[in-house]
């Protein structure tokens, strides 16, 4: 098991920004949002849009009419570019769900078990907005749902974003879409208000607002996993090229200056070059403001001794995204454990599954990547078992389970299968006579 503390590696620069998950005042906002939006629902929605969004819609559903000037107003390359994406990500949603199969087995004789794959039945997916029209998060959150077969898929958004997004859920396939974002939609989605309908799972990734919110209705509704500010590490050794490595780190870092960015290399020249490589990049990039400032609260470069400890430390964090430029970058990523999705070698940069190599984009952060990998077909489906038990059957399990049920003192457990193992004395066994 791979254990290593901070101490056991060289930081060449540190991180120095807070945890704003750790940060206590979100989780009593949140909870007040949702408390609001339960008990209030439409009015409440309309109260924190003009808190938080500054802005009311007239009504939150977008409309067929919104729908089709969304459409009209979209540019018609960028409409082509959304096409390709949607094609890859639904063609490798395709092939992943095709790996999960029914299943019907005889474990013993007369003992037949089995599962079915059942879509989920209404989806809310939470589309981000704020300093960015990610014109792929729709298509994340919404078409592996498609592909899952979910008979209804709802989108939220917030009510400021591009008309260019609502283009997009439409057409990734989403049946219906809300113009309410934040934690308010998350409450919204999970509770349901007279404009918007409760789900039963809700997807997608957010700021801080929309994951603690997705975190504390966890349970009324289901949620894929919690996936906040965007993150990037990357593993090198001394083949890696400083100027791809400060490229790919500022790429992440331009998203949000909570943006967790870092590299951990077993070359001291690799390290000290890349440092200097992101400053220079830095100076003429246009969105520096936020690149930088992610950069300079969150950056982080280590040095490890050897591979070794570089795996065990890539481990340790559990990044979202893990680039791996070694020599042998197969062979390193094979080694690794904990991430949300790995990309190998130098060509992949993590920027084509953000956009559409067909990967989905929306990962684990804040080291959930220890439990979990990213959202994907399989959490629009559930896996539920069932099971056919014919006398052969009975004979093999029902006097184990008549036994077990006795030793806990479970009655009712013991005569239910005892009637099976003994029909003929259903009466008597009911009536207690041979309790
Ligand atoms: N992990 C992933 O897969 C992934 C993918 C895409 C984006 N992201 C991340 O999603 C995040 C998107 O964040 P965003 O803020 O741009 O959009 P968002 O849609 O998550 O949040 C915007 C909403 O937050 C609410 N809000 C704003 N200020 C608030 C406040 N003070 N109190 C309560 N609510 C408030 C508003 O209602 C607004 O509609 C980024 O951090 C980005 O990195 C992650
Ligand atoms: N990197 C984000 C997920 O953390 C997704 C994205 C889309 N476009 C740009 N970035
Ligand atoms: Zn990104």
């Amino acid at each position: 098991m791979s254990r290593i503390s901070d101490n056991e590696v060289e930081f060449i620069k540190r991180p120095q920004g807070q945890d704003l998950q750790a940060d206590l005042t979100l989780s009593t906002t949140v909870q007040q949002i949702i408390e609001q939006v339960r008990a209030r629902g439409d009015e409440a929605l309309r109260d924190f849009s003009a808190k938080f969004d500054r802005t009311v819609p007239e009504a939150f559903e977008v409309s067929a009419q919104e729908i089709e000037e969304a459409l009209a107003g979209i540019d018609p390359q960028t409409r082509k570019d959304s096409e390709f994406a949607i094609a890859q990500v639904k063609r490798f949603a395709q092939a992943q769900l095709a790996t999960m199969q029914p299943l019907e087995v005889e474990t013993l004789p007369g003992v037949h078990l089995g599962h079915r794959i059942i879509p989920i039945e209404t989806v809310g997916c939470y589309v981000p907005g704020g300093r960015y029209p990610i014109l792929s998060a729709p298509i994340m959150s919404i078409v592996p749902a498609v592909v899952a077969g979910c008979d209804n898929i709802i989108a939220c958004l917030p009510p400021g974003a591009h008309s260019a997004m609502i283009a997009i859920c439409h057409l990734a396939g989403a049946h219906r879409i809300f113009k309410v974002g934040g934690a308010q939609a998350i409450a919204a989605m999970a509770w349901g208000t007279v404009s918007i309908p409760a789900v039963d799972k809700i997807v997608g990734p957010g700021n801080a607002f929309v994951n603690e919110a997705k975190r504390q209705v966890f349970g009324k509704v289901g949620i894929d996993a919690l996936a906040g500010p965007s993150e990037i590490y990357i593993v090198s050794d001394d083949s890696a090229d400083p100027r791809i490595l400060a490229a790919d780190l500022l790429a992440q870092a331009e998203h949000d200056v909570h943006t967790r960015v870092g590299m951990a290399t077993t070359s001291e020249r690799v390290a000290q070059q890349t440092l200097a490589e992101i400053e220079r990049q830095l100076l003429n990039l246009p969105t520096a403001v936020t690149a930088g400032e992610a950069w300079k609260r969150q950056g982080e470069i280590v040095i490890c001794k050897d591979e070794e400890q570089l795996i065990a430390w890539a481990d340790h964090i559990a990044t979202e995204h893990l680039q791996v430029h070694t020599r042998d970058p197969h062979g390193t990523a094979s080694k690794i454990r904990n991430y949300g999705s790995l990309f190998i070698g130098q060509n992949a940069s993590v920027v084509f599954s953000d956009k559409c190599c067909g990967t989905n984009h929306t990962l684990p952060t804040m080291a959930a990547a220890r439990y979990t990998g990213g959202l994907w077909v399989g959490a629009y489906v559930k896996i539920c078992t069932h099971q056919w038990i014919d006398d052969h059957g009975i004979a093999a399990i029902a006097a184990p389970a008549v036994r077990q049920s006795r030793t806990e003192g479970m009655q009712a457990h013991r005569r239910a299968a005892e009637i099976r193992l003994d029909p003929q004395a259903i009466d008597q066994i009911t009536a207690g006579q041979k309790d």
